[in-house]
């Protein structure tokens, strides 16, 4: 195994509240891990942290050896962290086709003058980028839905297109935040197969935020609970939930 996450007393405060602090993560290459913890703990602030929507005011990230702290979101992004959202963020009024194909476009930059001319160089990767994008519409059977508008998918197609448009960029890492809000057992069944498919489809690395224990349970091998901004507790998933600490500050709520 070998380390691809790696993040060293991360924090911030906004105003009074020290919203994250002192964290640490550690996460290997192809690993399924989980970030729990109660509302308001700080959770996504630390996607925030790590996407560069936020500057941490301290700590150090370092992904896949490189030091991405503290850049730019579309920096991070090329440098291969990608994510979906507590609330799904699609480009409702585009096609599911080009919801994918926005998150190819990070890695086939053309510039805009080969595309307002329609220069060769331009028809080439639009073909290029349909053909991926439809490949990865057919990973997630979402290939019959490509022309369709985004707004007009049922709500778990959308959580499957939105993963399918953050693997175009061709992440390292792929963060989930709580990506099985609002589905029902059924579909959190489909879901879970489906995140299980993608690490080991994609040999992808994936950190996810749940408050569903049994996604949690059943997904993920490792778990850093985070309680006040702080870790309270990490390691392998049975030990975690079996945590006295962890079960009177999180489970028994
Ligand atoms: N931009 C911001 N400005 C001020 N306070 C913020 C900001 N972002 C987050 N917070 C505060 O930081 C704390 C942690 O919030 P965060 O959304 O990270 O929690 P969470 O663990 O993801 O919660 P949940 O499980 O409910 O989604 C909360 O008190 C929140 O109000």
């Amino acid at each position: 195994m070998s380390t691809l996450l790696d993040v060293k007393n991360l924090g911030i405060s906004f105003g009074g509240l020290r919203a994250v602090n002192g964290f640490d993560i550690t996460i290997e290459k192809e690993q399924l891990y989980g970030l729990i913890g109660p509302n308001g703990a700080g959770k996504t602030t630390v996607f925030n942290l790590l996407t560069g929507v936020y500057k941490p005011d301290t700590g150090k990230v370092l992904l896949d050896g490189e030091d991405i702290t503290g850049k730019k979101i579309i920096d991070i992004n090329q440098a291969g962290i990608a994510r979906t959202f507590q609330n799904i963020r699609l480009f409702k009024q585009m096609s599911v086709l080009d919801n994918v194909k926005v998150g190819l476009h990070n890695h086939h930059p053309y510039m805009a003058i080969e595309g307002i001319l329609r220069l060769p160089k331009y028809r080439k990767v639009e073909k290029e980028m349909n053909e991926k994008a439809m490949e990865l519409l057919k990973v997630f059977e979402l290939e019959q839905f490509a022309s369709y508008q985004a707004a007009n998918l049922p709500y778990g197609q959308q959580r499957k297109l939105e993963i399918a448009r953050a693997l175009a960029t061709d992440p390292k890492l792929l963060l989930l935040d709580e990506p099985a809000a609002g589905m029902n057992p059924n579909e959190t069944g489909e879901l879970m197969d489906m995140i299980r498919f993608v690490r080991d489809h994609f040999h992808m690395t994936i950190l996810l935020i749940e408050h569903d224990m049994k996604l949690v349970s059943g997904i993920c091998e490792e778990l850093t609970v985070l309680n006040f901004g702080e870790v309270l507790a990490h390691g392998k998933t049975s030990d975690v939930l079996n945590d006295p600490q962890v079960i009177t500050a999180y489970l028994g709520e």
